[in-house]
């Protein structure tokens, strides 16, 4: 692509050179090689435009940077703009041109992961070549790779959709978490639907209120959608309405889908312990849905899921029907095993107050003993959220054991501190390994364990090393021990 294509994005006319070749399109310096567009970023730790020199040595062919911006003195063009992030997105999604005919994107505070699988999985079982991309990385025809970010830096982003077109993939569905909306990750992208799950307490070490953190979400529905696309607003939640509200305002279709939708409704719900009966109306026709999948919250995202697809092509039945077969994304209230006198062990990811209330809450009416959940929280981020998960804890299980997350670059007795200050009686056993052993030897007939908090995470952080841990693996180990 030659640099006078960037037109539009970037102040280009008039450049001494437009014909010039961009060889790619990077904001981390350290990437960068001849031929380059490098994006100065202002970010959380480090301000971008002070790498503009050592991006300039490194051949780059252009800089990109915020009006203001002391960038001067260099022999590259220097291209001011409004928002360098904005322009990052819409040119890495430029350069390598191609996406997925068919994408949809999904917001809200918990089940973003599991939708963007869900919908996958009902495209794939509808005979369509199709990917999802999220916190648990990469799944395509082929393919199925850990991810590291919910939503990807835009110009890894639009690398990976190339290569899904390339591919042959029409369908993808994808997690836009808040910090995505908010750094503009996702502008580049030509979304079809997006999707809305729910809000809760999230994040809150990034966004000053939870307004703010609803107004990042937004940014899907009020500025990323275009106008007439469908909507899919999960309309049981608290932040529903307002929500349906923004959508509205965009010029969107909206489509409700929950106990008060009105595009799938649901209209009765029958739990059994591993999957439930639900019954659903469409267009006055009522359909009878098997979900292999336990916990209430699993519904709410198969009808999410089900909306997004019907609204970008699927077949009303072929949806619905698709949800009989759904797998639950990894780490989701995922059963590893059951002790043998049957206690089940789930690994969930629940890692916020309102995934762990309803993780907790879930299971609950098929727990005849004791409900006993581990968990800690992760170091470095959101502080207030400890106490809070404490309190939830101590009052919707019997037995809390309190372990550590991912400490990061916190002291983790100090996180436990915060744990434990809202959750008396609990018992602190610092090391997760331990934990899930002590907790697996507690199990009598009728109880459940809950190990949450790390889901699909395969490995600890403490301090900077990162060491391999799976809750899963330790849950084997712990069940097979027992049993010896
Ligand atoms: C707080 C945050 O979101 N940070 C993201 C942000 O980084 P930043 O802009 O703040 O980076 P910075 O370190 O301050 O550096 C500023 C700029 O200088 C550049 N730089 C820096 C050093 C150098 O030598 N040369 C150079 O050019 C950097 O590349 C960057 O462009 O933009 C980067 C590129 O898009 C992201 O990789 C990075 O994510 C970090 C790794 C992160 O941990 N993010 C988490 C919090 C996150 O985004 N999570 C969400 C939600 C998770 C969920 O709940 O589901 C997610 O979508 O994953
Ligand atoms: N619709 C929902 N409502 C409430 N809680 C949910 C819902 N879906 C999932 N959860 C809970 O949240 C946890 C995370 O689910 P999931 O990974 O699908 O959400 P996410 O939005 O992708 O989260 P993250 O932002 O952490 O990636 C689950 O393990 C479960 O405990
Ligand atoms: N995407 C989230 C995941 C948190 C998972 C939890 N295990 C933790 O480490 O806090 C984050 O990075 O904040
Ligand atoms: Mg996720």
């Amino acid at each position: 692509m030659q640099l006078k294509e960037l037109a539009g994005i970037l102040p280009v006319e008039g450049t001494a050179s437009p014909d010039l070749e961009v060889t790619g399109i990077s904001s981390d310096s350290r990437t960068v090689k001849t031929g380059v567009v490098f994006f100065a970023l202002a970010g959380s730790k480090a301000d971008g435009a002070a790498y503009a020199v050592d991006a300039a040595k490194r051949g780059a062919l252009a800089i990109v940077a915020g009006k203001g911006s002391a960038i001067s003195g260099l022999s590259v063009p220097v291209f001011s703009v409004d928002d360098p992030r904005l322009a990052l997105a819409l040119s890495a999604a430029r350069f390598y041109g191609k996406q997925p005919q068919t994408m949809v994107a999904v917001t809200g505070t918990s089940g973003k992961t599991s939708v963007a699988a869900f919908t996958r999985q009902i495209w794939e079982q509808a005979g369509l070549a199709a990917a999802s991309i999220g916190t648990t990385g990469v799944v395509a025809p082929g393919r199925n790779e850990y991810g590291s970010l919910t939503t990807p830096d835009p110009v890894a982003l639009h690398l990976l959709l190339k290569e899904l077109a390339d591919a042959g993939v029409t369908h993808a569905s994808m997690e836009a978490s808040s910090h995505g909306l908010d750094q503009r990750r996702l502008d580049g992208v030509r979304l079809a639907a997006g999707g809305f799950t729910n809000l809760g307490r999230d994040h809150m070490d990034y966004h000053p209120t939870v307004e703010d953190y609803h107004r990042a979400k937004l940014r899907l529905f009020d500025t990323l959608l275009p106008e007439g696309a469908p909507a899919v607003i999960f309309a049981d939640d608290p932040w529903s309405e307002p929500t349906v509200r923004a959508a509205k305002a965009a010029g969107l279709d909206v489509l409700t889908v929950g106990r008060h939708g009105e595009f799938l409704r649901l209209k009765r719900v029958e739990h059994e312990r591993h999957r439930q009966r639900a019954e659903v109306e469409v267009d006055s026709v009522l359909h009878e849905i098997d979900l292999p999948l336990a916990g209430d919250f699993q519904i709410a995202n198969a009808l999410v899921s089900a909306g997004l697809a019907i609204s970008t092509g699927t077949p009303v039945a072929k949806a619905l029907m698709a949800l009989e077969k759904l797998k639950g994304a990894p780490g989701r209230l995922d059963l590893v095993g059951t002790t043998a006198n049957g206690a089940p062990v789930y690994v969930d990811y629940a890692h916020k107050p309102d995934a762990l209330e309803n993780v907790l809450a879930s299971v609950r009416p098929f727990t005849t003993g004791r409900v006993i959940v581990v968990f800690g929280c992760g170091g470095d981020r959101d502080r207030g959220k400890r106490p809070i998960m404490g309190e939830i804890a101590t009052r919707l299980a019997d037995v809390v054991i309190v372990t550590d997350d991912n400490p990061r670059s916190e002291v983790p007795e100090t996180i436990r501190a915060a744990i434990l200050a809202a959750a008396p009686g609990a018992i602190e056993i610092g090391d997760r390994r331990k934990a899930i052993h002590e907790a697996v030897a507690m199990l009598h007939a009728g109880d459940t364990l809950i190990v949450a908090g790390k889901g699909h995470e395969e490995g600890q952080t403490i301090g900077t090393e990162t060491l391999h841990f799976s809750d899963h693996e330790e849950v084997r180990a712990a069940l097979r021990e027992r049993a010896a």
